[in-house]
């Protein structure tokens, strides 16, 4: 199963450009179809309020008004379930997945995540999307559960911090409870903050993390340890069969406009001339993964049989400052002119000083490393917020 989800990712990356020849609209992730999915800006959707006489957007001739997706056969298509589906990293797992041709529940209780990122597939046979907090229990068939479904943003998830571990907590429970009474495979979306303020770097998954349990921080990283804790402990008692994902710093297109992390952050500021906060001196670290990456880790994880914790994060790392810059330095590329400056804040409560992934059992594992660098990855996010930017009223 791995190989042939392998053999579908791989073809993605012949090429980065825009016309690459090696893309046919029946590969089921081509890099032209995806971009379609959030580079079109707005004013160049189809506008008629008949949906009979809907203009073919993806593709010339085709009956669809939908991305073209693979037809599998019964076997190989999966009825997958995704939490927080319609959120930042959600809503890309959701196009691949049905891009692929696999059947998709999205659930979202639509706090940070957003109806529009998954709207172009309302109506799909092979979509549905549910309004639903994880914290209260739900039950529907599925063949394999991706987790997402929590606030990630520090500023998102410590606005209420009670919420935040109950999601941790009961929303995990109730996924796990589904995995086991439906006998799905369970993926849990952990995070790299389960790691604390790490004192071993960079971290491997043997590290048992350095987490102030009365932080500011710790609604999120007690919450998903402990979502950590009860996937594994679903696994001893129940042989629920769980996968683990410790996803690093994440960046892409469908950030939310007001998500407060420092990517989406930053664009923002030097797309708006403003000056780029820097909080504290400006020399922690961290190491940005394009959002792609992620999923296909995400994808070969939940298809393959380790069930031990994978890192899923690039090695690329940059102080906060080096960061700053490269972020002016590419909004002057895609608008010619940013006249941003770094300005220096108070230090956040408990950051994280360093960051960076030891990706070597997801290397061995799963075959899988980071294909973007951070300029590619980040060049394209600055150009989807130039299309929001110029499109907001
Ligand atoms: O991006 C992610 O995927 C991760 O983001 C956060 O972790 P954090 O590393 O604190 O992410 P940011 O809020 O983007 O902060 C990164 C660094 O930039 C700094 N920062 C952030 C925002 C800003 O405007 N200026 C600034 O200097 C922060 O102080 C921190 O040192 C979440 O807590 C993680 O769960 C998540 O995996």
């Amino acid at each position: 199963m791995v190989d042939s989800v392998r053999a579908s990712l791989k073809h993605r990356y012949s090429s980065f450009t825009e016309q690459s020849p090696h893309e046919t609209l029946e590969d089921p992730v081509s890099l032209s179809t995806l971009r379609k999915l959030y580079l079109t800006p707005h004013s160049a959707l189809p506008h008629t309020t008949d949906r009979e006489n809907i203009t073919i957007t993806y593709q010339p001739g085709a009956l669809s008004p939908y991305p073209p997706v693979k037809l599998l056969n019964p076997i190989e298509k999966k009825r997958v379930l995704v939490t927080g589906g319609a959120g930042f990293v959600g809503s890309h797992l959701v196009d691949r997945l049905m891009l692929m041709g696999h059947s998709v529940i999205c659930l979202d209780n639509f706090f940070t995540g957003s109806k529009a990122n998954v709207a172009h597939w309302i109506g799909h046979p092979n979509f549905e999307l549910i309004r639903h907090d994880v914290v209260d229990p739900i039950l529907v068939e599925v063949d394999q559960i991706y987790h997402l479904a929590c606030p990630a943003s520090p500023v998102h998830y410590q606005s209420n911090p009670v919420k935040t571990l109950k999601t941790g907590f009961f929303g995990t429970y109730n996924m796990l409870g589904l995995s086991k009474r439906v006998k799905a495979r369970f993926l849990l979306a952990s995070t790299s903050e389960i790691y604390g303020d790490p004192e071993e770097h960079p971290q491997k998954e043997s590290y048992w993390g350095h987490v102030n349990c009365v932080g500011p921080r710790a609604c999120y990283d007690e919450g998903k340890r402990v979502a950590e804790t009860l996937a594994y402990s679903y696994h001893r008692q129940d042989n629920v069969d769980v996968r683990v994902a410790r996803i690093f710093n994440t960046f892409g297109p469908r950030m939310n406009w007001n998500d407060g992390r420092v990517v989406s952050n930053f664009i923002l500021q030097a797309l708006k001339d403003e000056d780029l906060t820097v909080y504290g001196n400006g020399k922690s670290t961290r190491s940005f993964q394009y959002v792609h990456d992620l999923v296909d880790g995400l994808i070969l994880l939940m298809n393959s049989d380790c069930k031990e914790p994978v890192n899923i994060g690039t090695q690329e790392e940059f102080t906060i400052d080096q960061f700053a810059e490269m972020v002016i330095e590419l909004v002057k590329r895609a608008t010619g002119k940013c006249e941003s400056k770094l300005i220096h804040m108070p230090a956040l409560e408990d950051d994280p000083q360093r960051r960076k992934p030891d990706n070597s059992r997801a290397k061995e594992r799963l075959n899988w490393e980071p294909k973007w660098n951070v300029v590619d990855g980040l060049a394209e996010t600055v150009k989807y917020f130039k299309i929001q930017l110029e499109e907001r009223p």
